[in-house]
């Protein structure tokens, strides 16, 4: 079954092309990377599923039904910039995402949390910058929605807590169910995680393809793949 649909979509800022034609389909692939250099058009792809922007052209449909504002219920969105209160506790923080999301699952969120060794009773301002990154993404994914989308996800953190992350999205999502997509450019460190790949240059999708199909196809990795299909 179709999750999302892109078709023909294109978006301009001003007089700025950011997204031209892009024409999409997901049917529950799995973890999705979205792939591209700086300023391809990753986040505007992800603002505009997440209902946040609107196209300037085509259509972006969610379980068969046209993306809004209000498709939020259906999307978690792992924002770039920091969304959290800073006087509020890892406790609060739960507590607070717990009395105004419906989907939220606070059992899943503090699990994960006191698995990853972050300390509940600290304010989110005397967080580590991975600390606050893990419970960012621990927040999104304790929310059962069929699509979780995040923006760089690993951007700026050590590598130690870039793979506690990625490790995170593969224990906790529910592939059976939910789709993730996240935009990269870390391509070498994700791949071991991804089904699915999309990879956007100048605003254009380039190629999308399962990762085992491609692997059997080119018989190459996907950082090869990437350098066949962007440079
Ligand atoms: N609010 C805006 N106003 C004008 N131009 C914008 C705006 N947001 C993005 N753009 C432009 O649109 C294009 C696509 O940007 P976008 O942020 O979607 O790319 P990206 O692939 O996410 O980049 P990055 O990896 O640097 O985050 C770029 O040329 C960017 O400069």
């Amino acid at each position: 079954m179709t999750v999302l649909s892109l078709k023909d979509v294109s978006k301009r800022y001003g007089r700025q092309h950011a997204l031209r034609n892009v024409t999409m389909t997901l049917s529950n692939n799995g973890i999705v990377g979205l792939i591209g250099p700086n300023g391809s058009g990753k986040s505007t792809i992800l603002k505009l599923i997440a209902g946040l922007l609107q196209p300037t052209k085509g259509e972006i449909t969610l379980s068969g039904e046209k993306v809004t504002r209000r498709s939020a219920d259906q999307i978690a969105f792992l924002a770039e910039i920091d969304s959290l209160y800073s006087y509020q506790t890892v406790q609060e923080t739960v507590q607070f995402w717990a009395n105004t999301t419906p989907d939220f699952s606070e059992k899943k969120a503090v699990e994960m949390l006191e698995t990853l060794d972050v300390d509940l009773t600290k304010k989110i301002k005397n967080l580590s910058k991975g600390n606050r990154a893990r419970v960012k993404l621990a927040l999104i994914i304790s929310r059962d929605v069929p699509i979780l989308l995040m923006d760089e996800p690993l951007s700026g953190l050590d590598p130690m807590v870039r793979e506690d992350i990625l490790r995170m999205i593969v224990s906790y999502v529910d592939v059976e169910r939910q789709t993730v997509i996240l935009s990269t450019h870390e391509v070498a460190e994700v791949e071991p995680y991804l089904d699915y790949v999309i990879f956007v240059k100048e605003g254009e999708v380039r190629l999308e393809e399962s990762v085992e199909s491609l692997r059997e196809k080119r018989g190459t990795n996907l950082v090869e793949t990437m350098k066949e299909v962007l440079l």
